[in-house]
């Protein structure tokens, strides 16, 4: 991909926008949306949500205090694309990891630079459009052809994404995929995630062995688990209760490091753990997608407050 690909188009110009407007974070470039009604970040590097607020309320996600804007470094909080694969390659059905060339974790998205679409600002909304167009540019990672076109709706009710993949190659496509956001907390011992009662996850720190969820999820120290769920769900902290809801998922990881994991974990401060919780939209484990020639599959995600 060209760097002039990257730059908005004369269409785009900055000047026909009045809520939005680039920024260089560290040393990326980003979008930064400053609407009477809410703010939002968004880096090109990634299609990476950055931040999220509607005005005068804290951000809706966590951005770790130690996080670093650099090309090619995946950016600790917010919301991660982790596309075309979620999590370790090796942990893959067979049929996604075959066409994976690397060891990397969760996709070479999350650190390819996107391009800049469209930009929709109205009295109500702001809708930011980006696009990666996976092709033989990847191929020493990855074997396959597809783009990915993630669209982001900010208003005063909330955000959405959606991220569709649409089969450019001429095989079936099998892909996995998160949309790995952040959320913070200010205690996460008196955190919980409600709507995952009755559902069946793995348990990735315990032999990916499957388990049964009791109840609503509590976070007492390090925790990894897919969850074999997209129904709707209401994580609640201290002090703010978010409602998620899903399209086009079957599967959720729920995440938080605890202590020791924390303390490997790049960019990421020791303490931090005690903080946030990761919610991931997901196409993970057997909710990985297969795609015919041309087709497309979207991936979304909804989050707003409780009613
Ligand atoms: O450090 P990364 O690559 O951003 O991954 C963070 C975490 O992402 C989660 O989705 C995985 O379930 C965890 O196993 C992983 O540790």
């Amino acid at each position: 991909m060209s760097e002039s690909s990257n730059r908005p188009p004369i269409s785009l110009s900055p000047g026909q926008w009045s809520f939005t407007r680039w920024k260089t974070i560290g040393q990326l470039e980003a979008l930064e949306v400053h609407h009477p009604l809410f703010q939002a970040t968004i880096v090109l590097q990634g299609a990476h949500l950055a931040r999220f607020a509607p005005q005068d309320e804290a951000d809706w996600l966590w951005m770790s205090p130690t996080a670093r804007y650099e090309p090619g470094r995946a950016i600790r909080g917010g919301v991660p694309v982790c596309w075309p694969w979620f999590g370790d390659p090796g942990k893959n059905p067979p049929e996604v990891r075959k066409r994976i060339h690397t060891e990397t974790a969760h996709g070479f998205a999350r650190t390819a630079l996107w391009k800049l679409e469209d930009v929709r600002e109205s009295a109500h909304e702001v809708e930011i459009s980006l696009s990666l167009d996976a092709n033989e540019d990847f191929s020493d990672v990855w074997a396959g052809h597809a783009l990915a076109l993630l669209t982001f709706s900010f208003s005063v009710r909330g955000c959405q994404l959606a991220l569709t993949t649409t089969n450019l190659g001429n095989d079936p496509l099998a892909f996995s995929q998160a949309l790995h956001t952040y959320f913070p907390t200010s205690d996460i011992s008196r955190t919980r995630v409600l709507g995952l009662g009755g559902s069946h996850y793995i348990d990735t720190l315990d032999n990916w062995e499957y388990r049964t969820q009791e109840g609503p999820v509590y976070f007492e120290g390090e925790t990894d688990r897919i969850y074999e769920s997209g129904e709707p769900l209401t994580i609640v902290t201290p002090k703010t209760s978010r409602k998620l809801s899903a399209v086009g998922s079957d599967s959720t990881v729920v995440w938080n490091p605890g202590p020791e994991k924390a303390a490997r974990l790049s960019d990421f401060p020791d303490t931090a753990w005690q903080s946030m919780l990761c919610v991931e939209t997901a196409n993970a484990a057997g909710d990985y997608r297969v795609l015919n020639k041309g087709q497309s599959h979207t991936l979304g995600v909804s989050i707003g407050r409780k009613a």
